[in-house]
Formats: structure tokens, C-alpha cells, sequence
């Protein structure tokens, strides 16, 4: 099967692991894979250039790597290694120093190596578009007829509400595009039969967190770190002059950006679309909140204003309107800051590199891409880069060292000559009492000769410092109101038993936990059933498989 992916509609961090986790598990599920450049517009476009050969020819730094993978079977991974592109698309350039051009071809073939380190870079690396052709029959047409001319028999799209909608609309038309190629002879009979379906898979990628039916899309928890980031930064500059501040964050009608960074950096009064003031006179309300915190000894003032708010009469609420109701009635010295564009740049944290690789676990391309029928709506995919990890949970032991060691060697040894990258190996530091970290570091240093060195470092108290993310400090506000209701609701059934006999119930010493996207509450009496108290963790734990997923993303559970 041939799977192409494209990112398209407004850029969010994280699409770039998309495309490294579609590339990467699609050639573990025996696909081969192909990146469209520049979103819809590319598919319309299609390839012009024909004469630049789909792959290149470069030795590997061990001749003999290859025949030691899996006692030389031939493995899909080999024989998808690179193609020439991943280094063009990475640096952003047209042109490459052998002659290799992007120009005219923006449908690329795309190996497992093309990807290497991409779920740290922002934005999209492959291109993205608003594209007003693929709106229209004719440019759905020529898109049609570029993929089946390519080969393509499966598509993932990444992107917002508007590039699933096309998708879907894709989907539905394909029988009928088909046919009129087919009429026009663009598309021989044999064609014809072999694309009479279109496996298509969408993964929300936007800022915005604007999708029904998933918690979360891919890029929102980025976005919202900038956006935190720029309040702490503003938050000092509002304090020294004791200002207010308003602030205009994106999310066109949805205010979950707006709403979250209000709770984790501390807002006074925040606008959002889902719920408009009630009243006609929320000047009011927002300057008597206002002169309320003041009074009580604020010195800075911060509102928050959805781009897409507004009030009970549908009328934009502006953050310019804001700031002269702040100044004109409460005499604060007002300013505005418009984020803009930089909620949606930068590097893609923690969480939106794992939503991706969860998303895109091999098993999920293989139920979607390669079992699932086109008669099916459109599917939609809504929740590191190491190349092996250790933890205490599965613990270290001589012949797992023994396959590690086999799985780099051979690794390095199918790099381009010259061309090797330095891979991270993970350890726990209570992974195992006898297979240090230093043992490891000078076990690998001696077994990878003249192919690769190792080094290590310890991160130590650094990981428990730092300013906590906006995610840690919503769900911190969250949880503890939570818990000041408990606390109320289990004083008021004390108080209303007899004084002299209150007792309180086992369920009143409780924690809160969150499971799944739910708060529940968890007596102590059974959480201890499920504590492993040796250790000091949980009998089970919901990220084990994570560590499948390391090994199948470096490629060690193909390659030994
Ligand atoms: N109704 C539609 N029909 C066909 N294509 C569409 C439709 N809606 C969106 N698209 C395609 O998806 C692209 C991205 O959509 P847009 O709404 O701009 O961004 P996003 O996907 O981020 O919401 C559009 O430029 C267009 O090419
Ligand atoms: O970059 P553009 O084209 O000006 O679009 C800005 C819009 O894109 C977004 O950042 C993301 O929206 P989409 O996910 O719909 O593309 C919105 O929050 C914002 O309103």
C-alpha cells in the first residue's frame, strides 16, 4: 500500500510529528510512504518534474549491517531507509548542493531516516496551505488524478475543522471523481479498479482545541504555553507599573485558549464566545471585579479577550473597547498586547509530542490505513524521541543489554556514511541496581568501535525545577477547588450527626485522581489495594505500553 500524508489549514506545533510518526508507522506496517508538500495545494499541483529519480544512492557506514538485520531478513525499514527529500524539506530550501530540487514535485517519496528528529521542530517542515482551489470541483479533480497517477491508495490529513471538512467532502466524492477521470481517459481501467477506494484517516491538528469529540487537539497545549509564557513575562512589566493589561489571544469561536490561560496565569476577567456576559452592562460587572481585586491589593490588572468574543447581542467584545472602559472608569493606565501569531509558533512541548506518537501507535495506521473500509466515514484520530528506554517497571537484564547492543550497532551501521546522528538511550535511575548509568555509558562506548561513542548526563534536581506549565497550573486550580468542596460537603454531614457520636465515613479520606479525562474520587482504603507499597507506585500503570512504542518509533522491534 502507498499512504501519503499532508498537513494543511492553519500550521500547529506538533503536525511535524504527525508526519514523522504517519512516515515511520506506515513503513513498520509494510506501506510505502509519501509526504505531500504545501497541503491541498500540493495534491492539486502534483508532480510537474519527472526527471529527478525518487531515491538516492549512498552507502552505508557498515557494509555489513545490513545482512545482520533479523539474520538478514528483509525488513520493510531497509528497504524504506531515505529517499534524498528529508534534508531539502528540513532546511526549507528549493535546491540541494547534487542538483536535487523540490521545484514542481509536491508529491515526494518519504523513508523512515527523511523524518529523523522532526517531533522537536514547530510549525510544519512539509508546508501547509489555506488552498481556495481544492474548494473547488476542478482543483478536487486534479487531486484525484495526482494521486492515482502517483499510486496513492491511502491519505492522512492533519489539521483544523476546515481540512477535515475537505477530507470528508473528498472522501464522499471520490466514486464520482473517479468516474469522470476514468470518461475523460486520464485514468486507464486498470486504475480504475485498483483506486476505486480512498483510505483517508484525519488527526485534528489546531491551536484552537475546537474539535467535537476530542479532548484535545494536537498543537492546543503548545499554544497555550506561549501564551502563558507571554503572561508571566507581561505580568511583570503590569506589576512594576501597576497597569492593566487586556490581552487578545486566538481561537476564533472557541475560548479554551483564552479560558486556560486566564485560569493559570492568573486573569481578572476573560471574554469568550461560548459564554457571552448575560447582562447588557458587563462594563459593569468586569470594573466591579475589577475594583474588587484592586481594593484587596492588586497591583496589576490582566483581562483576557477570545478573538472570537462577544455579547449577548452577538456584538465583537475588542480588546481596544476593554482597554477605555478600564481607563475612562477606573482611571487604570491600560494597554492591549495582541499575541497574534506567536501562540501558534515554536517548538511543540511534552504533551503534544506524546498525543502525537499515542495517536499514531503502528496498530492505530495499521486499523485505520490498511484494514479499514472506505464505505466508513472519515476516521478522525483526536488525543519522544529516544532510541531505548529503561525503567524500574520492566527492570534491565543481561540479554535485553545483549539486544541493545545489536539494535545500535546495526543502526549506526545503516546511516549514510559519514552522515550518523547521535541517538539518546533514557534510564531511570532505579532502572536496575547493577546496570548503572555509568556501566551502560562505557558498555556502549567499548561495543560501538569505530560506528558511535556515548557519553551520558544526569539531569537531576533540574527536572523538579522550573515554572510549572499552564496544563499543571489549570489542573492544580482545578483539583483544589474540587477538594475545598469535598472538604465542605463531608463537614456538613459531620456536623449534622449527633456531637457526641460523630464519626467520620472511610470514603471522607479520599484522593483525587484523574482517570481518563474524569476527576474521580478515590478512598484511601482502596487506593492502597492498588499500590504497589514496596515500590512506591501504582500495580499498574496506564504508560507501560509507551515503551513499545520507543522501540517500534527507533526501529529496534524491526531491526533485531
Ligand atoms: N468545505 C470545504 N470543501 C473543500 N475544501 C475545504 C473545505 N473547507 C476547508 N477546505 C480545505 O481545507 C483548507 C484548510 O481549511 P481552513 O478552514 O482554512 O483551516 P483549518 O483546517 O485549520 O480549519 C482550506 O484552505 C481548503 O483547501
Ligand atoms: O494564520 P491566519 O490565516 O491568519 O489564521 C488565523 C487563525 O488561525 C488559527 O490560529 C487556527 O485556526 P485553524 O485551526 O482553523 O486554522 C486561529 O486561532 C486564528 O483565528
Amino acid at each position: 500500500m502507498k499512504l501519503a500524508v499532508l498537513t494543511s489549514g492553519g500550521d500547529s506545533a506538533g503536525m511535524n510529528a504527525v508526519v514523522r510518526a504517519v512516515v515511520k508507522a506506515g513503513i513498520l506496517n509494510g506501506c510505502e510512504t509519501w509526504i505531500v508538500r504545501e497541503g491541498y495545494e500540493g495534491l492539486v499541483r502534483g508532480n510537474t518534474d519527472t526527471q529527478i529519480p525518487s531515491t538516492i544512492d549512498e552507502p552505508f557506514a557498515d557494509p555489513s549491517a545490513r545482512q545482520r538485520v533479523r539474520s538478514g531478513k528483509a525488513t520493510n525499514l531497509v528497504e524504506n531507509l531515505r529517499f534524498g527529500d528529508g534534508d531539502l524539506l528540513h532546511d526549507g530550501t528549493g535546491d540541494h548542493a547534487r542538483g536535487r530540487t523540490l521545484k514542481g514535485r509536491y508529491i515526494v517519496r518519504a523513508g523512515w531516516d527523511d523524518v529523523r528528529g522532526w517531533f522537536a521542530d514547530g510549525g510544519t517542515l512539509i508546508g501547509t496551505a489555506r488552498s481556495k482551489t481544492f474548494r473547488s470541483p476542478a482543483g478536487r479533480l486534479a487531486a484525484a488524478y495526482n494521486l492515482i497517477k502517483e499510486g496513492i491508495d491511502a491519505l492522512v490529513v492533519c489539521g483544523g475543522d476546515g481540512s477535515l471538512t475537505g477530507a470528508d467532502l473528498f472522501r464522499s466524492e471520490w466514486p464520482s471523481l473517479i468516474s469522470t477521470l476514468h470518461s475523460e481517459g486520464k485514468i486507464t481501467d486498470e486504475q480504475l479498479s485498483k483506486h476505486g477506494h480512498l483510505r483517508i484517516v484525519g488527526l485534528v491538528g489546531s491551536i484552537d482545541n475546537d474539535m467535537s469529540m476530542t479532548d484535545l487537539t494536537i498543537g492546543a497545549p503548545t499554544a497555550l504555553h506561549r501564551i502563558c509564557e507571554a503572561i508571566d513575562n507581561i505580568n511583570s512589566t503590569a506589576t512594576s507599573h501597576s497597569r492593566a493589561f487586556v490581552l487578545e489571544v486566538m481561537g476564533r469561536h472557541c475560548g479554551w485558549l483564552a479560558l486556560l490561560a486566564g485560569v493559570s496565569a492568573g486573569a481578572d476577567f476573560i471574554f469568550i464566545p461560548e459564554r457571552p456576559p448575560q447582562t447588557d452592562s458587563w462594563e459593569d460587572e468586569m470594573c466591579e471585579a475589577i475594583s474588587m481585586h484592586r481594593e484587596v491589593g492588586k497591583r496589576k490588572t490582566l483581562v483576557i479577550v477570545a478573538e472570537g468574543a462577544h455579547d449577548s447581542n452577538l456584538k465583537p467584545i475588542r480588546a481596544d473597547y476593554v482597554r477605555d472602559v478600564l481607563t475612562e472608569r477606573l482611571g487604570l493606565d491600560s494597554r492591549v498586547t495582541t499575541l497574534g501569531h506567536i501562540q501558534r509558533g515554536g517548538r511543540p512541548c511534552a504533551f503534544d509530542r506524546i498525543l502525537v506518537s499515542w495517536l499514531f501507535g503502528s496498530s492505530v495506521v495499521h486499523f485505520s490505513l490498511v484494514t479499514c473500509d472506505v464505505d466508513d466515514n472519515l476516521l478522525l484520530l483526536g488525543k519522544t524521541g529516544a532510541s531505548l528506554v529503561y525503567t524500574p517497571e520492566q527492570g534491565m537484564d543481561l540479554d535485553m543489554l545483549r539486544a541493545d547492543v545489536k539494535f545500535l550497532k546495526i543502526r549506526y551501521g545503516l546511516d549514510a556514511k559519514g552522515k550518523s546522528e547521535g541517538r539518546l538511550v533514557i534510564r531511570n535511575e532505579c532502572a536496575s541496581k547493577v546496570y548503572t548509568t555509568d556501566m551502560l555509558t562505557d558498555m556502549f562506548r567499548e561495543e560501538g568501535g569505530g560506528l558511535f561513542d556515548s557519553r551520558y548526563a544526569s539531569l537531576g534536581h533540574i527536572l523538579q525545577g522550573g515554572v510549572p506549565t499552564p496544563m499543571d497550573r489549570a489542573r492544580a486550580a482545578r483539583l483544589s477547588l474540587r477538594c475545598m468542596a469535598f472538604l465542605e460537603e463531608h463537614h456538613q454531614s459531620l456536623l449534622a450527626q449527633p456531637p457526641k457520636s460523630r464519626c467520620a465515613p472511610p470514603e471522607s479520606a479520599a484522593v483525587i485522581t484523574i482517570q481518563g479525562s474524569a476527576l474521580k474520587w478515590v478512598p484511601v482504603t482502596e487506593m492502597v489495594k492498588h499500590a504497589d507499597m514496596k515500590n512506591r507506585r501504582g500495580k499498574e500503570a496506564w504508560w507501560e505500553p509507551v515503551k513499545g512504542w520507543v522501540e517500534a518509533l527507533s526501529g529496534r522491534s524491526e531491526l533485531v
